[in-house]
Protein backbone atom coordinates (compact mmCIF):
# COMPACT_ATOMS: atom_id res chain seq x y z
CA UNK A 1 0.00 0.00 0.00
CA UNK A 2 1.16 3.12 -1.09
CA UNK A 3 2.45 5.96 1.28
CA UNK A 4 0.64 9.48 1.01
CA UNK A 5 3.14 12.27 1.44
CA UNK A 6 2.82 16.07 0.68
CA UNK A 7 5.20 16.38 -2.10
CA UNK A 8 7.90 14.01 -4.43
CA UNK A 9 10.11 15.76 -6.77
CA UNK A 10 11.71 14.44 -9.56
CA UNK A 11 15.08 15.35 -11.21
CA UNK A 12 17.43 15.01 -13.80
CA UNK A 13 20.38 15.34 -10.98
CA UNK A 14 19.99 15.39 -7.23
CA UNK A 15 23.01 16.32 -5.76
CA UNK A 16 22.80 15.50 -1.89
CA UNK A 17 26.48 17.26 -0.86
CA UNK A 18 26.94 14.84 2.02
CA UNK A 19 27.84 12.51 1.14
CA UNK A 20 30.66 14.86 -1.51
CA UNK A 21 30.83 14.52 -4.53
CA UNK A 22 27.57 12.14 -5.25
CA UNK A 23 25.11 12.68 -7.92
CA UNK A 24 21.84 10.65 -8.03
CA UNK A 25 20.68 10.75 -11.90
CA UNK A 26 16.81 9.95 -12.27
CA UNK A 27 15.79 9.84 -8.55
CA UNK A 28 13.44 11.68 -6.17
CA UNK A 29 12.94 13.28 -2.51
CA UNK A 30 10.29 12.21 -1.04
CA UNK A 31 8.90 15.24 1.45
CA UNK A 32 6.19 14.70 3.90
CA UNK A 33 5.62 17.73 7.08
CA UNK A 34 8.12 19.63 5.93
CA UNK A 35 10.91 17.33 6.28
CA UNK A 36 12.98 14.82 4.08
CA UNK A 37 12.00 11.22 4.12
CA UNK A 38 13.31 9.86 1.33
CA UNK A 39 15.86 9.82 -2.09
CA UNK A 40 15.20 7.36 -3.97
CA UNK A 41 15.18 5.92 -7.43
CA UNK A 42 11.89 7.62 -8.94
CA UNK A 43 10.65 4.15 -10.44
CA UNK A 44 10.84 2.84 -6.41
CA UNK A 45 8.98 6.54 -5.32
CA UNK A 46 6.58 5.84 -8.07
CA UNK A 47 5.84 2.53 -6.12
CA UNK A 48 6.09 3.21 -2.61
CA UNK A 49 4.58 7.10 -2.37
CA UNK A 50 0.92 8.41 -3.46
CA UNK A 51 2.31 12.13 -3.30
CA UNK A 52 -0.26 14.98 -2.91
CA UNK A 53 1.96 16.86 -5.56
CA UNK A 54 4.27 16.21 -7.88
CA UNK A 55 6.89 18.21 -9.51
CA UNK A 56 8.58 17.47 -12.33
CA UNK A 57 12.61 18.64 -13.39
CA UNK A 58 13.23 17.13 -16.29
CA UNK A 59 16.39 19.49 -16.72
CA UNK A 60 17.05 20.52 -13.12
CA UNK A 61 19.57 19.99 -10.84
CA UNK A 62 17.95 19.86 -6.86
CA UNK A 63 20.37 20.78 -4.61
CA UNK A 64 20.28 21.79 -0.67
CA UNK A 65 19.32 25.44 -0.58
CA UNK A 66 21.84 27.62 -0.17
CA UNK A 67 23.22 29.11 2.85
CA UNK A 68 24.57 32.93 3.02
CA UNK A 69 26.68 33.21 6.10
CA UNK A 70 26.84 36.95 6.41
CA UNK A 71 24.65 39.51 4.90
CA UNK A 72 23.56 43.09 5.61
CA UNK A 73 20.13 42.84 4.27
CA UNK A 74 18.71 46.27 4.30
CA UNK A 75 21.86 47.69 3.02
CA UNK A 76 20.60 46.37 -0.42
CA UNK A 77 19.15 49.50 -0.32
CA UNK A 78 22.33 51.25 -0.23
CA UNK A 79 23.86 49.16 -3.47
CA UNK A 80 25.87 51.42 -5.74
CA UNK A 81 25.62 54.16 -3.50
CA UNK A 82 29.30 54.44 -2.71
CA UNK A 83 31.38 52.49 -5.31
CA UNK A 84 34.94 52.14 -5.17
CA UNK A 85 36.46 52.66 -1.86
CA UNK A 86 38.50 50.86 0.59
CA UNK A 87 36.73 49.84 3.69
CA UNK A 88 37.53 52.62 6.05
CA UNK A 89 36.94 55.22 4.09
CA UNK A 90 33.65 53.47 2.69
CA UNK A 91 32.33 53.26 6.28
CA UNK A 92 33.35 56.53 7.41
CA UNK A 93 32.94 58.92 4.92
CA UNK A 94 29.91 57.16 3.30
CA UNK A 95 28.18 53.92 4.52
CA UNK A 96 27.81 55.53 8.74
CA UNK A 97 26.87 59.08 7.55
CA UNK A 98 24.01 57.73 5.36
CA UNK A 99 22.92 55.40 7.69
CA UNK A 100 22.77 57.78 10.48
CA UNK A 101 20.90 60.39 8.71
CA UNK A 102 18.38 57.13 6.50
CA UNK A 103 18.11 54.14 8.49
CA UNK A 104 15.13 52.98 10.34
CA UNK A 105 12.81 50.47 11.04
CA UNK A 106 10.63 51.38 7.88
CA UNK A 107 14.03 51.43 5.81
CA UNK A 108 15.12 47.96 7.48
CA UNK A 109 12.22 46.55 6.37
CA UNK A 110 11.65 47.15 2.92
CA UNK A 111 15.55 46.14 2.31
CA UNK A 112 15.25 42.88 4.10
CA UNK A 113 12.28 42.64 1.75
CA UNK A 114 14.27 43.49 -1.43
CA UNK A 115 17.42 41.39 0.12
CA UNK A 116 14.81 38.05 0.72
CA UNK A 117 12.91 38.74 -2.83
CA UNK A 118 16.64 38.34 -4.21
CA UNK A 119 18.16 35.78 -2.41
CA UNK A 120 15.35 33.55 -3.21
CA UNK A 121 15.36 33.85 -6.77
CA UNK A 122 18.92 33.29 -6.45
CA UNK A 123 18.89 30.35 -4.44
CA UNK A 124 19.27 31.27 -1.05
CA UNK A 125 17.43 29.43 1.18
CA UNK A 126 19.02 30.92 4.94
CA UNK A 127 20.90 33.68 5.46
CA UNK A 128 22.84 34.87 8.56
CA UNK A 129 22.12 39.23 9.31
CA UNK A 130 23.17 41.38 10.90
CA UNK A 131 22.14 45.01 10.93
CA UNK A 132 20.01 47.72 12.88
CA UNK A 133 16.65 47.12 13.49
CA UNK A 134 17.23 43.34 13.23
CA UNK A 135 13.28 43.10 14.44
CA UNK A 136 12.10 44.27 11.20
CA UNK A 137 14.64 41.96 9.19
CA UNK A 138 13.18 38.71 11.11
CA UNK A 139 9.71 39.97 10.68
CA UNK A 140 10.58 40.20 7.02
CA UNK A 141 12.32 36.33 6.67
CA UNK A 142 9.27 35.27 8.83
CA UNK A 143 6.24 36.61 6.93
CA UNK A 144 8.75 35.50 3.67
CA UNK A 145 9.06 31.59 4.91
CA UNK A 146 12.62 31.79 4.71
CA UNK A 147 15.08 30.71 7.28
CA UNK A 148 17.22 33.34 9.34
CA UNK A 149 19.43 33.48 11.92
CA UNK A 150 19.44 37.12 13.07
CA UNK A 151 22.59 38.44 14.31
CA UNK A 152 22.24 41.93 16.39
CA UNK A 153 24.42 44.38 16.35
CA UNK A 154 26.16 45.47 19.33
CA UNK A 155 27.99 48.52 19.13
CA UNK A 156 29.48 50.51 21.83
CA UNK A 157 28.55 54.78 20.31
CA UNK A 158 25.20 55.32 19.47
CA UNK A 159 23.61 54.08 15.99
CA UNK A 160 20.34 54.18 14.93
CA UNK A 161 18.97 50.93 16.98
CA UNK A 162 20.97 51.50 20.23
CA UNK A 163 22.51 54.03 22.24
CA UNK A 164 25.36 51.89 23.80
CA UNK A 165 26.51 48.32 23.83
CA UNK A 166 24.42 47.24 26.82
CA UNK A 167 21.57 48.79 25.66
CA UNK A 168 22.17 46.86 22.21
CA UNK A 169 22.62 44.15 24.37
CA UNK A 170 19.09 44.31 26.46
CA UNK A 171 17.48 44.80 23.04
CA UNK A 172 18.77 41.71 21.39
CA UNK A 173 18.05 39.24 24.09
CA UNK A 174 14.38 41.02 24.26
CA UNK A 175 14.46 39.78 20.44
CA UNK A 176 15.97 36.32 21.29
CA UNK A 177 13.05 35.49 23.70
CA UNK A 178 10.42 36.93 21.48
CA UNK A 179 12.27 34.12 18.78
CA UNK A 180 12.67 31.32 21.30
CA UNK A 181 10.42 29.01 19.96
CA UNK A 182 10.44 29.74 16.25
CA UNK A 183 11.53 26.74 14.25
CA UNK A 184 12.78 29.14 11.35
CA UNK A 185 14.18 31.84 13.08
CA UNK A 186 17.18 32.18 15.25
CA UNK A 187 18.27 35.69 17.19
CA UNK A 188 22.34 35.45 17.98
CA UNK A 189 24.99 37.95 18.91
CA UNK A 190 26.41 40.23 16.63
CA UNK A 191 29.33 42.52 18.26
CA UNK A 192 29.78 44.65 14.96
CA UNK A 193 34.15 44.15 15.03
CA UNK A 194 37.30 44.67 17.51
CA UNK A 195 37.62 48.72 16.30
CA UNK A 196 33.89 49.00 17.21
CA UNK A 197 33.30 47.23 20.68
CA UNK A 198 35.65 47.29 23.50
CA UNK A 199 36.39 44.47 25.95
CA UNK A 200 34.02 45.33 28.67
CA UNK A 201 30.94 45.14 26.58
CA UNK A 202 32.77 41.70 24.66
CA UNK A 203 33.09 39.82 28.25
CA UNK A 204 29.92 40.22 28.81
CA UNK A 205 28.56 38.38 25.55
CA UNK A 206 31.12 36.18 26.13
CA UNK A 207 29.60 35.09 29.05
CA UNK A 208 25.99 34.99 27.97
CA UNK A 209 26.58 33.20 24.84
CA UNK A 210 28.26 30.65 27.03
CA UNK A 211 25.75 30.32 29.52
CA UNK A 212 23.03 29.69 27.00
CA UNK A 213 24.91 28.28 24.05
CA UNK A 214 24.05 31.10 21.50
CA UNK A 215 26.03 31.87 18.58
CA UNK A 216 28.22 35.03 18.61
CA UNK A 217 29.25 36.55 14.85
CA UNK A 218 31.76 39.72 14.25
CA UNK A 219 33.78 41.23 11.33
CA UNK A 220 37.17 39.65 11.80
CA UNK A 221 40.97 40.49 10.34
CA UNK A 222 38.96 42.21 7.54
CA UNK A 223 42.20 44.38 6.40
CA UNK A 224 45.68 43.89 7.35
CA UNK A 225 45.16 47.29 8.46
CA UNK A 226 42.83 46.81 11.18
CA UNK A 227 45.29 43.80 12.87
CA UNK A 228 48.19 46.71 12.62
CA UNK A 229 45.85 49.51 14.13
CA UNK A 230 45.38 46.43 16.93
CA UNK A 231 48.89 45.55 17.09
CA UNK A 232 49.61 49.49 17.72
CA UNK A 233 47.16 50.24 19.84
CA UNK A 234 47.37 47.15 22.35
CA UNK A 235 50.31 44.69 21.01
CA UNK A 236 47.39 42.39 20.67
CA UNK A 237 46.31 40.69 16.82
CA UNK A 238 42.41 40.66 17.04
CA UNK A 239 41.75 36.80 17.52
CA UNK A 240 44.26 36.86 20.77
CA UNK A 241 42.21 39.28 22.09
CA UNK A 242 39.10 36.78 21.06
CA UNK A 243 40.83 33.82 23.03
CA UNK A 244 41.38 36.07 25.72
CA UNK A 245 37.95 37.16 26.04
CA UNK A 246 36.91 33.51 25.71
CA UNK A 247 35.42 34.65 22.52
CA UNK A 248 37.00 32.26 20.32
CA UNK A 249 35.12 28.93 20.45
CA UNK A 250 33.33 26.31 17.89
CA UNK A 251 29.87 29.10 18.41
CA UNK A 252 31.92 31.73 17.13
CA UNK A 253 31.69 33.10 13.57
CA UNK A 254 34.81 34.99 12.40
CA UNK A 255 33.40 37.14 9.46
CA UNK A 256 36.37 37.96 6.48
CA UNK A 257 39.79 36.34 8.30
CA UNK A 258 42.17 38.02 5.94
CA UNK A 259 45.71 39.15 7.25
CA UNK A 260 45.86 35.04 9.20
CA UNK A 261 49.08 34.56 10.53
CA UNK A 262 50.89 31.35 11.66
CA UNK A 263 48.97 32.15 15.53
CA UNK A 264 45.91 32.79 13.84
CA UNK A 265 45.41 29.49 12.49
CA UNK A 266 46.52 27.88 14.99
CA UNK A 267 44.30 29.46 17.22
CA UNK A 268 40.88 29.45 14.98
CA UNK A 269 42.59 25.49 14.30
CA UNK A 270 42.23 24.69 18.13
CA UNK A 271 39.35 26.64 19.06
CA UNK A 272 36.85 25.04 16.40
CA UNK A 273 35.72 28.53 15.58
CA UNK A 274 34.07 29.08 12.33
CA UNK A 275 35.74 31.21 9.09
CA UNK A 276 32.68 33.20 7.20
CA UNK A 277 34.37 33.70 3.90
CA UNK A 278 33.39 37.07 1.54
CA UNK A 279 35.14 37.20 -1.63
CA UNK A 280 33.34 39.36 -3.86
CA UNK A 281 33.26 41.79 -0.82
CA UNK A 282 37.08 41.71 0.12
CA UNK A 283 37.77 42.23 -3.75
CA UNK A 284 35.77 44.95 -4.25
CA UNK A 285 36.80 46.56 -1.03
CA UNK A 286 40.45 45.72 -1.35
CA UNK A 287 40.51 43.90 2.01
CA UNK A 288 42.72 41.20 1.46
CA UNK A 289 42.65 37.50 0.43
CA UNK A 290 41.40 35.25 3.25
CA UNK A 291 43.36 31.80 2.46
CA UNK A 292 40.79 29.30 2.16
CA UNK A 293 42.67 26.64 1.08
CA UNK A 294 44.96 26.21 3.49
CA UNK A 295 42.21 27.05 6.36
CA UNK A 296 40.46 23.67 4.97
CA UNK A 297 43.21 21.73 4.59
CA UNK A 298 43.90 22.62 8.54
CA UNK A 299 39.97 21.63 9.36
CA UNK A 300 38.47 25.16 9.68
CA UNK A 301 35.04 24.73 8.53
CA UNK A 302 34.41 27.79 6.17
CA UNK A 303 31.47 29.18 4.32
CA UNK A 304 30.78 31.88 2.38
CA UNK A 305 29.04 34.93 3.03
CA UNK A 306 27.70 38.09 0.37
CA UNK A 307 28.60 40.50 2.70
CA UNK A 308 25.94 43.61 2.20
CA UNK A 309 24.63 44.55 -1.21
CA UNK A 310 26.34 47.68 -0.47
CA UNK A 311 29.63 46.06 -0.81
CA UNK A 312 29.30 43.55 -3.08
CA UNK A 313 26.89 44.48 -4.69
CA UNK A 314 24.91 41.52 -5.66
CA UNK A 315 23.47 38.58 -2.85
CA UNK A 316 23.84 35.93 -5.33
CA UNK A 317 25.42 33.17 -3.51
CA UNK A 318 26.22 31.04 -7.02
CA UNK A 319 28.25 33.76 -7.68
CA UNK A 320 29.82 34.20 -4.73
CA UNK A 321 31.11 30.22 -4.77
CA UNK A 322 32.45 30.98 -8.34
CA UNK A 323 34.68 33.67 -7.27
CA UNK A 324 35.81 31.83 -4.03
CA UNK A 325 36.65 29.08 -6.38
CA UNK A 326 38.90 31.10 -8.98
CA UNK A 327 40.16 33.66 -6.32
CA UNK A 328 41.49 30.34 -3.98
CA UNK A 329 43.31 28.94 -6.88
CA UNK A 330 44.63 32.66 -7.37
CA UNK A 331 46.01 33.25 -3.61
CA UNK A 332 47.41 29.59 -3.04
CA UNK A 333 49.25 29.32 -6.65
CA UNK A 334 47.22 26.07 -7.05
CA UNK A 335 44.68 25.37 -9.84
CA UNK A 336 43.60 22.02 -7.98
CA UNK A 337 42.74 24.75 -5.22
CA UNK A 338 39.15 25.09 -3.96
CA UNK A 339 37.56 22.48 -6.74
CA UNK A 340 33.63 22.68 -7.51
CA UNK A 341 32.64 20.20 -5.02
CA UNK A 342 34.22 22.32 -2.03
CA UNK A 343 32.81 25.68 -3.12
CA UNK A 344 29.61 24.13 -3.31
CA UNK A 345 29.87 22.43 0.12
CA UNK A 346 30.38 26.24 1.46
CA UNK A 347 27.74 27.61 0.23
CA UNK A 348 25.65 24.89 1.87
CA UNK A 349 26.40 22.11 4.73
CA UNK A 350 29.79 24.29 5.45
CA UNK A 351 26.99 27.15 6.30
CA UNK A 352 24.92 25.41 8.06
CA UNK A 353 27.43 24.37 10.62
CA UNK A 354 28.76 27.53 10.62
CA UNK A 355 25.55 28.67 11.57
CA UNK A 356 24.74 25.77 14.31
CA UNK A 357 21.80 24.31 12.11
CA UNK A 358 23.50 21.38 10.30
CA UNK A 359 21.21 18.94 11.99
CA UNK A 360 18.15 20.73 10.16
CA UNK A 361 19.45 21.86 6.95
CA UNK A 362 22.81 22.32 4.10
CA UNK A 363 21.95 18.61 2.56
CA UNK A 364 19.31 16.38 1.34
CA UNK A 365 19.39 14.04 4.02
CA UNK A 366 16.56 11.80 5.58
CA UNK A 367 15.53 13.47 8.23
CA UNK A 368 16.58 16.96 7.74
CA UNK A 369 14.58 19.62 6.41
CA UNK A 370 12.95 20.19 3.10
CA UNK A 371 15.40 22.69 1.98
CA UNK A 372 15.57 22.81 -1.56
CA UNK A 373 17.20 24.55 -4.39
CA UNK A 374 16.06 23.56 -7.91
CA UNK A 375 18.47 24.74 -11.04
CA UNK A 376 18.02 24.86 -14.50
CA UNK A 377 20.83 23.05 -16.45
CA UNK A 378 19.01 22.99 -19.67
CA UNK A 379 20.39 26.16 -21.03
CA UNK A 380 22.57 27.03 -24.37
CA UNK A 381 25.09 28.08 -22.20
CA UNK A 382 25.28 24.84 -19.59
CA UNK A 383 26.18 22.77 -22.77
CA UNK A 384 27.71 19.92 -22.89
CA UNK A 385 27.08 19.07 -19.36
CA UNK A 386 30.16 16.60 -18.63
CA UNK A 387 29.55 16.87 -14.46
CA UNK A 388 26.82 19.15 -13.42
CA UNK A 389 28.52 20.19 -10.22
CA UNK A 390 31.48 21.82 -12.46
CA UNK A 391 28.02 23.39 -14.34
CA UNK A 392 26.90 25.28 -11.03
CA UNK A 393 29.71 26.26 -9.50
CA UNK A 394 31.96 27.22 -12.84
CA UNK A 395 29.27 27.92 -15.39
CA UNK A 396 25.77 29.26 -13.80
CA UNK A 397 24.66 31.47 -11.07
CA UNK A 398 21.43 32.74 -9.60
CA UNK A 399 19.64 33.42 -12.65
CA UNK A 400 19.27 30.07 -13.44
CA UNK A 401 17.27 28.55 -10.47
CA UNK A 402 13.92 28.31 -11.22
CA UNK A 403 12.25 26.76 -7.93
CA UNK A 404 12.80 26.94 -3.99
CA UNK A 405 11.67 25.52 -1.14
CA UNK A 406 11.92 25.72 2.36
CA UNK A 407 10.66 23.20 4.97
CA UNK A 408 8.44 22.12 2.07
CA UNK A 409 6.44 25.21 1.66
CA UNK A 410 7.27 26.43 -2.50
CA UNK A 411 8.89 29.93 -2.11
CA UNK A 412 9.51 30.01 -5.69
CA UNK A 413 7.78 28.18 -8.36
CA UNK A 414 9.18 28.60 -12.49
CA UNK A 415 11.04 31.86 -11.28
CA UNK A 416 7.95 33.72 -9.56
CA UNK A 417 7.90 34.65 -5.23
CA UNK A 418 5.18 33.06 -3.97
CA UNK A 419 5.43 34.80 -0.51
CA UNK A 420 6.46 38.21 -1.94
CA UNK A 421 4.57 41.03 -3.64
CA UNK A 422 7.68 41.28 -6.65
CA UNK A 423 6.23 45.00 -8.20
CA UNK A 424 6.02 46.22 -4.51
CA UNK A 425 9.28 45.70 -3.35
CA UNK A 426 10.74 47.29 -5.67
CA UNK A 427 8.48 50.03 -6.28
CA UNK A 428 9.74 50.35 -2.42
CA UNK A 429 12.94 50.48 -2.86
CA UNK A 430 12.87 53.03 -6.25
CA UNK A 431 11.06 55.22 -3.53
CA UNK A 432 14.17 55.22 -1.10
CA UNK A 433 16.28 55.42 -4.10
CA UNK A 434 14.75 58.68 -4.80
CA UNK A 435 14.37 60.00 -1.36
CA UNK A 436 18.26 59.37 -1.21
CA UNK A 437 18.48 61.37 -4.21
CA UNK A 438 16.43 63.93 -3.09
CA UNK A 439 17.86 64.34 0.28
CA UNK A 440 14.86 64.45 1.99
CA UNK A 441 12.87 62.48 4.33
C1 LIG B 1 26.22 46.72 13.23
S1 LIG B 1 25.13 46.68 11.89
C2 LIG B 1 26.24 46.41 10.62
C3 LIG B 1 27.19 47.55 10.44
O1 LIG B 1 28.24 47.03 9.68
C4 LIG B 1 28.50 47.88 8.62
N1 LIG B 1 29.18 47.11 7.58
C5 LIG B 1 28.72 46.73 6.40
N2 LIG B 1 29.68 46.04 5.73
C6 LIG B 1 30.75 46.02 6.55
C7 LIG B 1 32.02 45.48 6.44
O2 LIG B 1 32.42 44.84 5.36
N3 LIG B 1 32.87 45.63 7.46
C8 LIG B 1 32.52 46.30 8.57
N4 LIG B 1 31.30 46.85 8.72
C9 LIG B 1 30.44 46.71 7.72
C10 LIG B 1 27.17 48.41 8.25
O3 LIG B 1 27.27 49.52 7.42
C11 LIG B 1 26.58 48.68 9.60
O4 LIG B 1 26.99 49.91 10.09
ZN1 LIG C 1 29.77 42.60 6.92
Amino acid sequence: MPQTIDTLVRARWIIPVVPAQKVYENCALAIDAGKIIALLPAAEAAARFRPRREVELQRHALIPGLINTHNHAAMTLLRGFADDRPLMQWLEQHIWPAEQKWVSQEFAADGSRLAVAEMLRAGTTTFSDQYFFPEATALVAREAGMRAQIAFPVIDFPTPWSRNGDDAVQKGLALRDDYRAHERIDVVFAPHAPYTVGDATLEKIAVYAAEAQVPVQMHLHETAGEVERALTETGERPTERLQRLGLLGPQTLCVHMTAVNERDFELLQQSGAHVAHCPKSNLKLASGFCPVARLLAAGVNVALGTDGAASNNSLDLFAEANTAALLAKAVSGDAAALPAHQALAMATINGARALGIDNVTGSLETGKSADLTAVDLGGVEQQPLHDPISQLIYTGGGHNVSDVWVAGKQLLKNRELLTLNEAEVIQRAQQWRARIAGQSR
